[in-house]
């Protein structure tokens, strides 16, 4: 589904992504992690398209996207969930639900779908954007995203500062996505996050790719990956 071959990206002078090659399949779940500054958000951003500077290739279902714009991405099928979480303030939750563009009606969740499966944001749905927890905002992006009905998910760290049991919710989410047949790649610094949702795992660092696990190899690796990522 997603193949990226030889891709680099660059800040000015500076090279953040030296020659990465990676490729999801469809209805995949994989994860990229890495230390801080090892280029996962670059690299996220890059497929987007929200980042300038960048040479190699990218290609979404056999198409080249590099020099695509990113709505045209979103129609080809790419959702974001950005690390911000771009939950706009103003708005409710349910204006929230509301405003994404169907880009894929076929898997697009329903708002009904979506109360279901997150019941606090049904709770919440007259509670505006700046009043939500860090938790619900999270939620919030993720069914954001599930509303386009995007096929390729771009999560970047959907865990990150959430209370565990927030963490299982955001989980078995993304369990259901992927039982769906949605393909996810996610920025993941939860070791053990990653190894209970992921099938595969690319590790970066510096820039490259430094290993490539499948998630049984992962997790007999597990300890030794929390050392090198500093846990
Ligand atoms: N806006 C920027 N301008 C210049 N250099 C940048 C910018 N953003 C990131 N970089 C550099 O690009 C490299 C990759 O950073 P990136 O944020 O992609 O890493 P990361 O793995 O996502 O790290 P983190 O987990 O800290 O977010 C780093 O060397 C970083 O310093």
């Amino acid at each position: 589904m997603l193949e990226i071959r030889n891709l680099q990206a660059f800040y000015g002078e500076a090279q953040a992504l030296h020659g990465i090659d990676l490729s999801v399949g469809e209805g995949e779940v994989v994860t990229l992690v890495g230390r801080n500054g090892a280029g996962k958000t670059t690299l996220l951003r890059t497929i987007i398209g929200l980042h300038r500077g960048v040479k190699g290739s990218i290609t979404l279902n056999g198409t080249e996207i590099t020099g695509v714009a990113t709505h045209k991405r979103a129609r080809l099928g790419l959702g974001w969930v950005q690390d911000d979480r771009g939950i706009y303030a103003s708005l409710n939750v349910e204006e929230n639900l509301t405003l994404p563009m169907v880009t894929h009606p076929d898997s697009a969740w329903s708002l009904q779908e979506v109360y279901d499966a997150f019941p606090v944001l049904a709770d919440r749905r007259r509670a505006p954007g700046t009043t939500l927890s860090g938790g619900e905002q999270q939620m919030l992006a993720l069914a954001r995203v599930l509303r386009t009905g995007a096929r390729l998910l771009l999560l970047d760290e959907p865990s990150e500062g959430l209370a565990p049991v927030i963490v299982q919710q955001i989980r078995d989410i993304l369990l259901r996505v992927k039982e769906a047949g949605t393909t996810v790649l996610l920025v993941e610094q939860n070791v053990k996050f990653a190894s209970t949702v992921a099938d595969r795992h690319y590790v970066l660092a510096e820039g490259s790719v430094a290993t490539n696990l499948d998630n049984t190899e992962f997790k007999e690796r597990q300890d030794e990956l929390l050392t090198y990522l500093g846990m």
